[in-house]
């Protein structure tokens, strides 16, 4: 490996040894003959941490890779990329061995191309006459932050009474069926799955390709289910960053529980010994929901009308009651079926979820309307003292509802992360 890919494949972290297996996808670009001069850079190591590897030495950038080895999964707490491309999978085998081969093939390939690296022997792979091991659309672009998110679904563990891999005893209790909540037009091609992965990036390509690549990899033992692509994120779990808006033109994202933030990471997002369920401690609970935004009705409602929604002005995205996006809400200036006056911590005994949703847009419906919403992403320690008792009361009281639909709905264990090279994806269950 000469200076350059060296330095590139040097970790921000961890997981130096797997990346001196893998091919870096932008290496693999100069060797094809693009023309880059192989050893030209020689800027220091330790600037690699910090660095992408389009600098000239000049601008500091943030890192195109976030660590895959960790405590926790990334992609939870860690800074939100702009992209999403969420697949949840039935599993269409009993064969338990066959799932645990995959998930540790899984975990090999994650670890790659969340570091910028090919899958396996790459895209033109060692032998002309079998299909190379990646699919090749990722070459020449970085990492782009991805991560990659691995999820349990309750059907997993239990299918119509049937326990196919011998985890009954393993499900966790946290992992409820999702109850029917008031409002609920909910679509079975887009709801549940025994497997999902998150993949968000900066580059739609990469998480496309990382979806595309685990789907491959799991031929014959999972099948995707359902999946959705998305955009712009909705909120933050970094605090300083500007807060993006939501479709409906609101910021969204601005009092979340931040990345930064481990006292209220440890008490509302990770689950902890003695919650119940062993095998899920550094780990966290997923609900993910589709909700479709009435656009064209929003789009004809007053300003005043819309802020009234949310209790939150429209430009500053400032609470009622204050002046600046951040300053303290003062609930009792919000009427009483506003969205943030109904969600707060403050009208809640304190709870909080960590929202990771991103806006999609479909194409329009055949009606001539945008198909577009929220796809709805929440963490939590315990979807059954978070997700449900807030939506149970949003469901029934918020204002928002005259604009939303919930059509999709799914819960997944996130189990903790890999924390080094060898250990694999749900390891701590099947183990
Ligand atoms: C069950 C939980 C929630 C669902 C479902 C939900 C849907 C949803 N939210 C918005 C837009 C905004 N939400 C905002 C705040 C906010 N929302 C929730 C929970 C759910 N939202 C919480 C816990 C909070 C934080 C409340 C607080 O502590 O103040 C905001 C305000 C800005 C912000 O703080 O992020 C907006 C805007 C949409 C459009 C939507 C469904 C389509
Ligand atoms: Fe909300």
């Amino acid at each position: 490996m000469d200076a350059e890919n060296e330095q590139q494949a040097a970790p921000a972290e961890s997981g130096g040894r797997e990346r001196q297996a893998g091919l870096s996808r932008r290496a693999v670009i100069g060797w094809a003959g693009a023309g880059v001069a192989l050893g030209a850079a020689a800027v220091g190591t330790v600037a690699a941490a910090t660095m992408s590897s389009e600098d000239d030495g000049a601008a500091p950038q943030p890192s195109p890779e976030i660590p895959f080895y960790g405590e926790n999964q990334s992609g939870i707490s860690t800074p939100v990329q702009d992209r999403l491309h969420f697949a949840a999978f039935d599993v269409i085998t009993d064969d338990r061995d066959a799932l645990v081969r995959m998930l540790k093939e899984w975990t090999k390939a994650a670890a790659s191309i969340t570091g910028g690296r090919e899958v396996g022997g790459g895209a033109v792979g060692v032998v002309p006459e079998s299909p190379p091991d990646d699919t090749g659309e990722a070459l020449g672009l970085p990492a782009s932050r991805l991560t990659l998110t691995i999820g349990f679904g309750r059907t997993l563990f239990d299918k119509d009474g049937v326990d196919r891999f011998g985890l009954k005893a393993k499900l966790p209790e946290a992992l409820v069926d999702l109850p029917k909540f008031k409002g609920d037009r909910l679509e079975a091609g887009r709801s549940g799955g025994d497997l999902c992965i998150q993949a968000c990036a900066d580059d739609p390509q990469v998480a496309v390709h990382a979806i595309r690549n685990l789907a491959r990899i799991g031929m014959g033992v999972v099948n995707v289910r359902w999946s959705q692509l998305g955009f712009g994120k909705t909120s933050s779990t970094t605090p300083d960053s500007q807060t993006p808006r939501n479709l409906m033109g609101f910021k969204d994202g601005t009092h979340n529980i931040a990345g930064t933030d481990a006292d209220a990471l440890a008490k509302h997002v990770w689950v902890a010994p003695g919650d119940g369920a062993d095998w899920m401690t550094g780990g966290s609970y997923l609900v993910a929901r589709r909700i479709r935004m009435t656009i064209e009705t929003w789009d004809r409602a007053s300003l005043k009308d819309q802020e009234d929604t949310f209790g939150r002005t429209k430009i500053e995205g400032a609470p009622y009651g204050g002046q600046k996006e951040r300053d303290a809400p003062d609930l009792a200036a919000m009427p009483a079926d506003s969205h943030v006056r109904l969600a707060h911590p403050d009208s809640n005994g304190g709870l909080m979820i960590l929202r990771r949703g991103y806006s999609f847009t479909d194409g329009s419906d055949g009606l001539g309307r945008l198909d577009a919403g929220l796809f709805f992403l929440a963490y939590q320690r315990d979807t059954r003292k978070a997700f449900v008792p807030l939506q149970t009361k949003l469901a029934a009281n918020d204002k928002l509802n005259e604009y939303i639909t919930h059509v999709g709905s799914a819960h997944f264990a996130c189990p903790p992360g890999v924390r080094k090279p060898g250990e694999w994806w749900g390891q701590s269950l099947f183990g």
